[in-house]
């Protein structure tokens, strides 16, 4: 179990650490962390982290269920700084800190799509040292205190914002309020803006300038009353799709980044890099033989190769000054419950100099979410989306000494709420200022010989999986309080 008395226990040894580094230590700056065996249950985390006031608040789960973190609060945050370079060159700074304490520390979050296309109210880019962190990895689970000070000077006032934090924890979770309906959804493009945008990227590409790029649909849904992101979190979960990274990321609460991703951007453990390629999709079929045919038609469509092998020829351009022993998997296809992609895994060493900031920069976004060559790619979605993509088809997870995970933000959502003196429309309530908005986003890649109709069902096809979840769990909770 965990509760308040382990945690001020967790506390008071971190402090004691700490204060022993002021009076005799020479080095600065220090990451100092403390960890406590704990056992509560990783599924309960996602609600634990909802009931918290501090943010951020971070939930993220390892495809494979190696690791998975929830984090609160931060001890140390790195964020937007206009250029990526700067910002991964100031992590990497970070974690050449002296570790007094327990374990090796990692910093999580990562970078939006574009950092110039920012969401309101959320960095282009961000990484934290967490405050407070509960992490399950290898069969065990521990609860985890850190601060970072780059001089002694810092600790009385961190010292108090960790004790803030450590007393403000709340134990009791009452079960999640019910999901709400949605009074409105609106696509952007519609049906009709979708065939001009296509029409456009294909004369682009048509003309050479261009070899891929993928579009993307925001649909927003706007609700009355109030909406989580971890109450999305748990939708996803629930009907998690094999092999998937859950995540859900709040900078302010009730208002976050959340999803289910397939996609790995890349891992990297000691000097070992594993990364992947995944576009080309085909719909599921409920039909065995039917759906069948469609995985199949995956391997023998050129059109569909051809969205994929983009994507591995970038990732083999960028990682070729950066790795030695690059080998490709065989090509394959990755079932999800809705739709089959086309897959290929990619392995590597990294070169005695690479770091993971050089990674992170080289892979991220890689043509799966953006396009090839990548400067015309980024040119024409500018051109046709009509939105800023922030954090969907971003890159999410940690980044340690020598080791890195992230996955792409696809198959998401944004969390958000708007505060206006007039109703969306005619459905809404006109004194009702609040606007509860979920922003859900998907994505289609178009090569030459692809058709707008058929991306379009693909879209939907990307979005009907949780607007089924989403439809279940609003009916689900309907008939509980019958
Ligand atoms: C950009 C998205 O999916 C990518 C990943 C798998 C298949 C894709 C495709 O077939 O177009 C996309 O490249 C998305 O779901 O928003």
């Amino acid at each position: 179990m965990i509760d308040r008395q382990s945690v001020s226990a967790c506390l008071a040894k971190l402090e004691k650490l700490v204060d022993t580094h002021c009076i005799n230590g020479t080095t600065w700056p220090i990451i100092c962390r403390v960890m406590l065996p704990i056992s509560l249950d990783p599924k309960q985390w996602p609600n634990w982290l909802s009931v918290q006031s501090v943010v951020p608040q971070l939930y993220w789960q390892q495809r494979e269920q190696t690791l998975t973190v929830a984090a609160l609060g931060s001890a140390d945050t790195l964020k937007d700084m206009g250029l990526v370079s700067e910002l991964t060159a100031g992590v990497e700074k970070r974690l050449a800190s002296t570790v007094i304490g327990d374990g090796i520390p990692r910093y999580w979050g990562g970078v939006g799509f574009d950092q110039t296309q920012p969401w309101q109210n959320f960095p282009g880019a961000l990484f934290f040292l967490p405050s407070l962190s509960l992490e399950a990895q290898g069969g065990q689970q521990h609860l985890i205190l850190q601060t970072y000070l780059e001089h002694a000077d810092q600790w009385p006032i961190k010292r108090l914002a960790l004790r803030k934090l450590v007393s403000g924890l709340r134990w009791s979770l009452p079960r999640q309020p019910s999901l709400p309906h949605y009074v409105h959804c609106h696509d952007e493009p519609n049906a009709e803006g979708w065939q001009q945008q296509v029409k456009a990227s294909l004369k682009a590409i048509k003309q050479r300038s261009c070899d891929k790029v993928v579009l993307s649909r925001r649909r927003r849904l706007i609700f009355n009353h109030s909406v989580s992101p971890w109450q999305l979190l748990n939708i996803w979960q629930t009907s998690r799709p094999h092999l998937s990274y859950p995540f859900c990321l709040c900078l302010q609460p009730g208002e976050g980044v959340v999803g289910c991703s397939p996609e790995q951007l890349f891992s990297l453990k000691n000097r070992a890099l594993t990364t992947e390629a995944l576009a080309g999709s085909m719909p599921r079929s409920a039909d065995a033989e039917r759906d069948a045919q469609c995985s199949n038609a995956l391997l023998s469509s050129a059109k569909l190769q051809r969205e994929n092998q983009w994507v591995v020829k970038f990732i083999q351009q960028q990682l070729a000054p950066l790795v030695k022993q690059l080998a490709l998997g065989q090509l394959n296809v990755k079932s999800l419950p809705y739709i089959h992609h086309l897959f290929q895994s990619v392995s590597a060493q990294l070169l005695s100099d690479t770091t993971v900031a050089d990674i992170l920069r080289a892979l991220h976004p890689t043509p799966a979410v953006k396009g090839f060559p990548a400067h015309s790619a980024q040119q024409i979605i500018r051109d046709q989306e009509t939105y800023p993509r922030g954090w969907y088809a971003g890159a999410l997870g940690y980044w340690g000494n020598n080791q890195a995970e992230f996955c792409v933000t696809i198959r998401s959502a944004h969390v958000h709420r708007t505060v206006s003196n007039r109703g969306v429309d005619s459905k809404m309530q006109p004194g009702n200022a609040v606007h509860y908005l979920v922003d859900l986003f998907s994505g289609a890649g178009l090569v030459e010989g692809s058709e707008a109709d058929l991306e379009w069902q693909e879209l939907d096809q990307k979005l009907s999986q949780f607007m089924e979840y989403m439809q279940h769990a609003a009916t689900d909770n309907a008939i509980a309080q019958l």
